[in-house]
C-alpha cells in the first residue's frame, strides 16, 4: 500500500477519455506532485494508495479539465457591447476602435482575471489566448492557477502598445523568451492575427521565429467567406494553405477554419496543425459553420474554444460543446454526425493534440498532469442519468462543478473560485465598465 499521496478524486463515473481506460464505474483518480499517478476501480485505489485528502465521489462525476482552444481574455469587459453584426463590421466599427480607446496594461489586468474566473468557475482549466499585453495576462495566469497557452499578438496595423508590424514581433518574441521555461502551466506563443492583416512576408517572419524559440503560433483562419475570397485571390491558394505554407514548419493552432477547403485537408492533417471550432462566436457573428466532421475524418486534429467574450458572449465551454455536438448534426442532415463522446473530446482529449498538449492533458491516465474537473451528477433538475457521456454533452452544465484542480491544485470548491479575491474582482470590473460607459456617453 502505498500512502502519501496528495489526493485521492473519486466518482460514481470516471471519464478518463483514454482509449484503454475508458469509463470507469465507481473509480478513483490518484494525484501527486501535480501528476495522476493512478487510475482504476475506487476499491483498488483506496487498497492500494492512502491519502489524507479524499475527495468522495458518491452522486459525482469526474473527467478531464476543459480545454479553451481560443480565447481574447480580457475582451470580457467588452461583453455585450456589440452584438449583432457580422466579423468585418464588428472589427472594424466597433471593436478595433473600442481596443484603442479603452485597452491598457490595467484594463488587461482586470479583464483577463474575470475571464480566468469565468472559465475557472466553468470547467476550463486549459486556454489558448491572444490578446494585447501578454505579460500582464501570464501574471493573471501564474496566480490565479490556470493552464495556458499565452500568444502576443502581432498585426500590420497600429493596435494597443504597437505601431505596426516591427515592433508588435519584437515585443512577441521577447514576452516569449521572458516566459518560456519559467512556469510549468505558461507556455508563451505568437499570434499573427489572421491573412488578412498580416502581410505574406511577415508571416514567414513569425514562421522563422517560431522555429527559433521553439514556440507555438495560434492565428485566425478562414474565419468568413470574404476572408476565403480575399487570400484566394492574392494569394492563389486558400487562407489555410497560404497560412501553413508561409509559417512553415512549426505548431499552429488556427481559429475558426469555417472555410476550410476539402483540398486543403491533407496538408492541414499532416503539419502540426490544430483546427479549433467556435461554433457560438461563428454563429453569432454569422460566419457559417465549420466542416468539423469532414476535417476529423481527413484526419484533421480538432479542439473547441469560445472565441472572446464580446463575440459569444460567454466562456462557457460546456455551451460550446453542446452546440457542436448538435449544430453539425444539422449541417450533416444525420443525428450520428458527431455523437455525444466526440463532441467531449473535442474540449478535451481532441483539443489537447490541437493545441501540441497531448502529452500532458486532456486525458486522466497515468503521466498525465492533474488537471481534471469533478462534476454534480445527482441534481434533481437533471436526473436521472442513464448514460454518462450523453448526460455531459447534452445535460450537464457549469452549475454542476463542484471541484476543479489543475496540475494537482484545487483552483475551484463548492461555489468558490479559491484563486481569485472575487470582491476585489468585482470593484475592479465595476471601475472600468464605469469608465467605458462614461467615455461611450460623451
Ligand atoms: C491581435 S490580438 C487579437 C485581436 O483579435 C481580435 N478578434 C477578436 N475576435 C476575433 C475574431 O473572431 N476574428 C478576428 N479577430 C478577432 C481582437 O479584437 C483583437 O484585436
Ligand atoms: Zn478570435
Amino acid at each position: 500500500c502505498r500512502d502519501g499521496v496528495d489526493t485521492i478524486v473519486a466518482g460514481d463515473y470516471v471519464v478518463t477519455m483514454d482509449e484503454s481506460l475508458g469509463v470507469i464505474e465507481d473509480g478513483a483518480v490518484v494525484v501527486d506532485n501535480g501528476e495522476i499517478v493512478a487510475v482504476g476501480p475506487a476499491k483498488d485505489i483506496y487498497r492500494d494508495y492512502q491519502s489524507t485528502h479524499v475527495i468522495p465521489g458518491d452522486g459525482r462525476v469526474v473527467m478531464p479539465g476543459l480545454i479553451n482552444g481560443h480565447t481574447h481574455t480580457a475582451m470580457t469587459l467588452f461583453r455585450g457591447i456589440a452584438d449583432d453584426t457580422e466579423l468585418m463590421t464588428w472589427l472594424q466599427n466597433t471593436i478595433f476602435p473600442l481596443e484603442a480607446e479603452f485597452v491598457t496594461p490595467e484594463f488587461i489586468a482586470v479583464g483577463a482575471e474575470l475571464a480566468c474566473y469565468e472559465m475557472i468557475s466553468s470547467g476550463t482549466t486549459t486556454f489558448v489566448d491572444m490578446y494585447f499585453y501578454p505579460e500582464v495576462i501570464a501574471q493573471v495566469v501564474d496566480s490565479c492557477g490556470l493552464r495556458a497557452i499565452l500568444a502576443a499578438p502581432m498585426i500590420d496595423y497600429p493596435s494597443p502598445g504597437f505601431e505596426g508590424w516591427q515592433d508588435s514581433h519584437a515585443a512577441g518574441v521577447a514576452f516569449v523568451r521572458q516566459w518560456q521555461g519559467k512556469n510549468d502551466r505558461i507556455t508563451p506563443a505568437l499570434a499573427p492575427h489572421a491573412p488578412y492583416t498580416v502581410a505574406p512576408q511577415h508571416l514567414q517572419e513569425v514562421g522563422d521565429s517560431a522555429r527559433e524559440l521553439k514556440a507555438p503560433i495560434s492565428i485566425h483562419l478562414a474565419e468568413t467567406y470574404t476572408e476565403l475570397e480575399q487570400i484566394s485571390e492574392q494569394e492563389g491558394i486558400p487562407p489555410i494553405a497560404h497560412a501553413l505554407n508561409r509559417l512553415g514548419n512549426v505548431r499552429v493552432i488556427g481559429a475558426h477554419a469555417v472555410f476550410a477547403q476539402p483540398d486543403e485537408f491533407p496538408l492541414m492533417a499532416s503539419a502540426q496543425f490544430g483546427a479549433i471550432h467556435n461554433p457560438t462566436s461563428n454563429a453569432k457573428l454569422a460566419s457559417g459553420i465549420a466542416p468539423v466532421t469532414d476535417m476529423l475524418a481527413a484526419g484533421v486534429a480538432v479542439g473547441l474554444g469560445t472565441d472572446g467574450a464580446a463575440s459569444n458572449n460567454d466562456l462557457n465551454m460546456f455551451e460550446e460543446i453542446k452546440l457542436a455536438a448538435l449544430i453539425h448534426k444539422l449541417r450533416d442532415n444525420s443525428p450520428t454526425a458527431l455523437p455525444a463522446a466526440t463532441a467531449l473530446s473535442l474540449a478535451t482529449r481532441s483539443g489537447a493534440k490541437a493545441i501540441g498538449l497531448e502529452d500532458r492533458i486532456g486525458q486522466l491516465a497515468p503521466g498525465m498532469a492533474a488537471d481534471l474537473i469533478q462534476l454534480s451528477i445527482n441534481e434533481t433538475r437533471s436526473l436521472p442519468v442513464h448514460d454518462i457521456e450523453s448526460h455531459l454533452v447534452y445535460t450537464a452544465d457549469a452549475r454542476d462543478l463542484i471541484n476543479s484542480m489543475v496540475a494537482g491544485k484545487l483552483v475551484f470548491h463548492n461555489g468558490e473560485v479559491l484563486t481569485i479575491d472575487e470582491k476585489q474582482l468585482r470593484r475592479r470590473v465595476a471601475q472600468v465598465t464605469e469608465s467605458i460607459q462614461q467615455a461611450l456617453e460623451d
